[in-house]
Formats: C-alpha cells, sequence, structure tokens
C-alpha cells in the first residue's frame, strides 16, 4: 500500500520519510501559491480591470482590503458629535469612509471588504439597473451568520422560486384595506403609551414639561403593530414568542459589537446556551401557533401572515419557512420604524415651525376626533411629507448590498460576477447634484408633489428600497408613523433637551448615538 501511495507520486527511489517531507512541502507551496494567488493576484487583477475602465478607489491591501481604513474612519468619526448645532449633514458621520472616497474618486468607487471587490454606486441611473432593469443579475447580499440567525430565513433572505410564493402570499397583509383595520389598536397603544406620559409630567407638576428618551417611547406600538400583523387574532400568544426574540436581539446586538471570531457561535458558552435555548422556545412556541392555525380556518378577518402561510393556497410552505417568516417579520418590521418615529419626533423637536403647520392640518382635518381615521390618513399630507423628510435625512437603512451573480454591464462599465456593489441610500439623499443647495436643509415641503418628483431623478428618494424587492412593509410603517405623531402633536409640543447630543451612528441601522431626550409639555386646550 506505501509502495503504491509513493510509486504514486514517482517517488519510490526516494526513502519514505524524504519523500513524506517534500511531499507535505509540495502541498504547502500549493496552498501558498493558492492563498497568493486569491488574497493578491486575483483581488490586484481585478482592481486593474476596474482602474483600466476609469473606476478608481484606495488600493488593495493584502487580506484586509480596506477594512483597516475603514474601521478606523468609522471609528474616529462615531468618537465626536456633529458639532454645528442640528446640522443634518450627517454623512460624513455616518458613513465617513463613503463621504471620504466619493470625494477623491467620484460617486463611482472600487473599494475592498477582504479580499471582496466593492463597487460602491450612488448615481441614481446605475441603481435604477442593478434594482429594477437588471436586477435578475443581482442577489441580495448575505447577511452575518449572527444577523441571519435573527432576521430569520424569511423574505428578506430567500430568492428565486421560493421568494416569489413567499411574496405572493404575504402581499395581501400588507393591502392597504387590511391595514386599516389595525388603526384601532395601534392607535390604542399610542394613547395610552402619551397618557402615561401626560399622567408622569402632571406628578412631577412640571411645568416646563417632561423630559423623554424618544428612542424609547414608541417600541410598545411598534410591536403591537407587527404582531397583529403576524399573528392577527393569535396575538396573545405571539406576543409571548416576539418577548423572546427582543431577548435573543439583545444577546445578538452584544455579540455583533465583539470582534467575529469564526466558528465562536457554535461554542457551548454560558451566552451561546442561553441563546440557543431561546431559539428553541420560540421555535417550539411558534410550531404549536402553525399547527393551531391549520386546524382552524376563520373567515371575516383582517389577514395576517400566519393565515395567509396556513390557508390552503399556501401549497409547499412547511413549518419551518412560516417559523422563519414570522422572525423576519419581527426583526424587519420592529426596529426600522421605531427608527423612522425616534428621528421624526427629534426634527420636529428641533423645527417647531414644522410641529405648527402639522397640528394646523390635524385640525382642520381630523376636527374633535382624538386620532386620525382611517379616511382622514390619506388627507394628511403635511404630516406625509415630514416623514418622508425625515426618511430622507435620516433613512434607518442607510445603505444596502447586492452580489453580481454573472459579468455584467452597468452604465457602460464591465462588473465580473462576484462584485459586490455597496448602494449607500444615505448618500444618495444627501446629494445636493439631486436634490438641490438646500438638501442639507429640513424641508418637507419638497415632497409638495410627491416623493418621484422631489428631486431631480425620479428614483433618487429610496428608503425602502427600489424595484421588486423594494419593502412589502412600507405601508404599515408610513401609517404607523403619521398615527403615532398625530397622537404626539395633538397633545403634546415637543422640543430638543439640552442633554440631546447630535450624533446618528450606524449600528445595524441609524441610531442615536447617545440617546434623543426631548421634552413633552401637554397642550392644554379645546380641540
Ligand atoms: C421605516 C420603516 C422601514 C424601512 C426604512 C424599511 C426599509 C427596507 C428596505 C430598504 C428594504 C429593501 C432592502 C434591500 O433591497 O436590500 C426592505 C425590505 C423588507 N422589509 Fe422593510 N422597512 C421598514 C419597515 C418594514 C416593516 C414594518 C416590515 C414588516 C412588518 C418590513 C418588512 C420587510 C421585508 C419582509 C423586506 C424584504 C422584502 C423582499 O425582499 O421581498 N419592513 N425594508
Amino acid at each position: 500500500m506505501m509502495k503504491a501511495f509513493s510509486s504514486l507520486f514517482s517517488l519510490s527511489y526516494i526513502p519514505l520519510r524524504p519523500a513524506a517531507v517534500i511531499l507535505v512541502s509540495l502541498l504547502i507551496l500549493q496552498i501558498t501559491l493558492k492563498t497568493f494567488h486569491l488574497l493578491w493576484h486575483k483581488p490586484k487583477k481585478t482592481e486593474r480591470f476596474f482602474f483600466e475602465q476609469g473606476l478608481l478607489g484606495p488600493p488593495y491591501r493584502f487580506l484586509l482590503g480596506n477594512l483597516t481604513e475603514i474601521v478606523s474612519l468609522m471609528l474616529a468619526a462615531s468618537s465626536k458629535p456633529i458639532t454645528a448645532p442640528f446640522s443634518h449633514n450627517i454623512l460624513p458621520r455616518v458613513l465617513s469612509f463613503y463621504n471620504l472616497w466619493n470625494k477623491t474618486y467620484g460617486s463611482t468607487f472600487l473599494f475592498w471588504f477582504g479580499p471582496t471587490p466593492r463597487l460602491a454606486v450612488a448615481d441614481p441611473e446605475l441603481i435604477r439597473e442593478i434594482f429594477i432593469t437588471k436586477a435578475k443579475f443581482f442577489d441580495r447580499y448575505e447577511s452575518h451568520p449572527l444577523i441571519r440567525q435573527l432576521e430569520g430565513d424569511g423574505l428578506v433572505n430567500l430568492s428565486g422560486h421560493q421568494w416569489a410564493l413567499h411574496r405572493k402570499l404575504i402581499s395581501p397583509v400588507f393591502h392597504m384595506d387590511n391595514l386599516k383595520m389595525l388603526m384601532p389598536s395601534v392607535g390604542e397603544t399610542m394613547v395610552g403609551i402619551l397618557e402615561k406620559v401626560a399622567a408622569t409630567a402632571a406628578a412631577k407638576g412640571e411645568e416646563g414639561g417632561v423630559e423623554l428618551d424618544v428612542a424609547e417611547l414608541y417600541h410598545s406600538m411598534t410591536e403591537e403593530a407587527v404582531t397583529r400583523t403576524t399573528f392577527g387574532r393569535s396575538y396573545d400568544e405571539g406576543k409571548a414568542v416576539f418577548q423572546l426574540q427582543t431577548k435573543l436581539m439583545a444577546f445578538a446586538a452584544e455579540a455583533f459589537n465583539r470582534v467575529f471570531i469564526p466558528g465562536y457561535r457554535f461554542l457551548p458558552t454560558v451566552r451561546n446556551r442561553i441563546r440557543w435555548k431561546l431559539d428553541r422556545e420560540i421555535k417550539e412556541k411558534l410550531l404549536k401557533l402553525v399547527s393551531c392555525r391549520k386546524e382552524e380556518a376563520a373567515a371575516g378577518e383582517a389577514k395576517d401572515l400566519l393565515g395567509q402561510m396556513t390557508s390552503p393556497a399556501a401549497a409547499g410552505i412547511t413549518n419551518s419557512d412560516i417559523v422563519e417568516e414570522c422572525k423576519t417579520f419581527f426583526f424587519a418590521g420592529k426596529q426600522t420604524t421605531t427608527n423612522l418615529l425616534t428621528w421624526a419626533t427629534v426634527l420636529l423637536a428641533m423645527h417647531p415651525e414644522w410641529q405648527d403647520r402639522a397640528r394646523e392640518e390635524l385640525r382642520r382635518v381630523c376636527g374633535a376626533r382624538d386620532l386620525p381615521s382611517k379616511d382622514d390618513l390619506p388627507n394628511l399630507k403635511t404630516l406625509g411629507m415630514i416623514v418622508n423628510e425625515t426618511l430622507r435625512l435620516y433613512p434607518p437603512v442607510v445603505a444596502t448590498i447586492r452580489r453580481a451573480k454573472a459579468d455584467v454591464e452597468l452604465g457602460g462599465y464591465r462588473v465580473p460576477r462576484g462584485t459586490e456593489i455597496l448602494v449607500p441610500i444615505i448618500a444618495v439623499h444627501h446629494d445636493a447634484g439631486l436634490w438641490g443647495p438646500d438638501a442639507e436643509r429640513f424641508n418637507p415641503a419638497r415632497f409638495a408633489y410627491g416623493a418621484s418628483r422631489s428631486a431631480r431623478h425620479p428614483n433618487a428618494f429610496m428608503p425602502f428600497g427600489l424595484g421588486e424587492r423594494t419593502c412589502i412593509g412600507r405601508g404599515l410603517a408610513v401609517l404607523e408613523a403619521k398615527m403615532a405623531l398625530a397622537a404626539v402633536l395633538r397633545r403634546f409640543m415637543i422640543r430638543v433637551s439640552r442633554n440631546y447630543v447630535h450624533a446618528p451612528t450606524v449600528l445595524m441601522m441609524l441610531y442615536p448615538q447617545y440617546g434623543a431626550p426631548v421634552i413633552f409639555s401637554s397642550i392644554c386646550e379645546d380641540r
């Protein structure tokens, strides 16, 4: 056997030990050459390929690409708040590496995420190609494993036939007529929260108002909305599941902030064991819910995710598909809308003239009604413009990534398979070339004639993405935002606290780094 082994390599005349040494050396040489090829030769060749087409960028560095520069630029940016009081020029702080390289190399440039080439694309014409006309050449980017475990293998992470099937089944949940049925419960939750605020202010007897961190204020309302959308009449059981999911998210956020060690999440550490237990509990509870709902089909009630996915139309959908989809809804639907509401409140607190205009509109449209009715909502144009301007200046999802799954031509450039494309939504939203010289000003009036006519390009506004993979929950998010802001503005005058430090930053989404303290003063008037 040994003989056969050595003769296989024509080394039979060499004594066995030296032969083994040579074999191992050859193997090491081969691995070294392959590593050198993958981590140096190939990236450098790709870099030349792009540079020859005029697509420049920071030079590739062995193994890490530009990661070191990205991390140090981001750390430096997040170490100091924005000095100009309430400036909305937040791009240099939020995506500092993009801001720097965009100035040096232009709006389409190449940089390196480790040994993988990433093309930053902020030209709406090219973005249109990526999301709409040439979407079939691009895949969604696979999330970090910890995030993926949380966000579930639902719509956000699916592709091809499975994605199309899920999207078709789920879409009716978000039809406006269906969403409007949610309004009373969402409104009630918000009113409940605000009554507590008013009671606290009254108990403290603070004439100047009560200070609240608005980043915390909206959680229960957005949770209410996403729980009803997902579970409908199985609300109470669903709520228990989402409470576990919140705990799990806290663990993941903590792990995400640490250095990523591949494979670490599989080790039976105390924290990992707690995470696994929570994950198991969530799955078990969801599976129980799914089988209950499969047994009892009901008619004449609002459509919810669970109902749609257990309906007879859902042939081919497994229980585990449903579990993953519920997780996705929670992940994609809660924090995004909470962030939108946080920034909208901060912006209104910074710009009292827009509070007045929105309040005036609420009085005119809703009259004596405490909360907007479903017919009032489309008439709350000023509030809609404020929501849009918030999403433009402070988009909760600051960027999105695609991966070219074939060689493809993009705006005349040749892009090789495997290239990742970074679409910096926030940079497009702050581009003076698209939005005019007042791009950094909070001016909701720019949306007076609709989102597609607000900028020099109809696709310049894209807080919910574009094309077929656009956010399925956008209608719900806007409805929640209008409802919550209406409830706040009818009861309170708001102003920014002296303790507020203007420091937007990214941790998966766009956050106020030091919280968002805002002063709420009750309005005493007859409505
Ligand atoms: C202000 C609130 C929200 C923002 C800013 C937002 C933003 C986005 C964006 C940018 C995308 C596309 C990502 C990409 O193309 O890579 C997306 C997709 C998605 N969003 Fe939202 N979202 C919000 C609220 C919601 C809500 C309330 C839900 C559900 C309850 C939701 C569920 C989803 C799902 C399932 C997808 C994936 C759609 C698909 O791939 O077919 N989102 N969202």
